[in-house]
């Protein structure tokens, strides 16, 4: 999974393409929040930073327990303070209900566990989206991608033998 940046969102099969852009919109920084379209508009990424490793973890802790509630993965990667997420569906490929769900569930998450925002200027971010292509291969969002390279057929669907 690449995070090529992407404007329009690309949903998976069976999704309600109305409904989800309704709920997509104010998460996506062209609208004012945090997360960005990635990998031709299959996916949504953004990182998070919290004071301390101890903080990150526990985020990541609840996090996961959302996942194990809704049957979702997300594909991420830690280091120290800072935590990258990128919601996905492997299988039907694309952005689905759960992806967008969990996205906003981060946000909720994030704040409930002190996220540290680092307001930027306008020329700072365009800096930081720069630097972040460049980070590409051996930042968060490439060990991320590593993981996600080796992680196999995750999301097959298990058919009756
Ligand atoms: C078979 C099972 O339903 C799948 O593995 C689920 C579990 N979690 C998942 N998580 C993600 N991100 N995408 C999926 O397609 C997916 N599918």
């Amino acid at each position: 999974m690449s995070n090529n940046s992407s404007s329009q969102p690309r949903f998976s099969a069976g999704a309600d393409p109305a409904a989800l852009e309704a709920s997509l919109a104010p998460l996506l920084t062209s609208n004012g929040g945090r997360w960005a379209l990635a990998a031709e508009g299959e996916a949504l990424e953004r990182e998070f930073k919290f004071k301390t490793f101890a903080k990150t973890w526990d985020f990541m802790t609840a996090v996961a327990l959302q996942c194990k509630l809704k049957n979702h993965h997300p594909e991420w990667s830690n280091v120290f303070n800072t935590t990258f997420i990128r919601w996905t569906t492997h299988h039907p490929k694309g952005l689905s209900a759960k992806d967008v769900e969990l996205a906003a569930i981060c946000d909720s998450l994030a704040k409930d566990f002190g996220e540290v925002v680092v307001e930027q200027t306008q020329t700072q971010q365009q800096g930081a989206e720069q630097a972040q292509q460049l980070q590409q291969a051996c930042g968060l969002s490439g060990l991320a991608n590593r993981a996600a390279g080796s992680a196999g057929d995750c999301c097959v669907p298990k058919t009756a033998t």
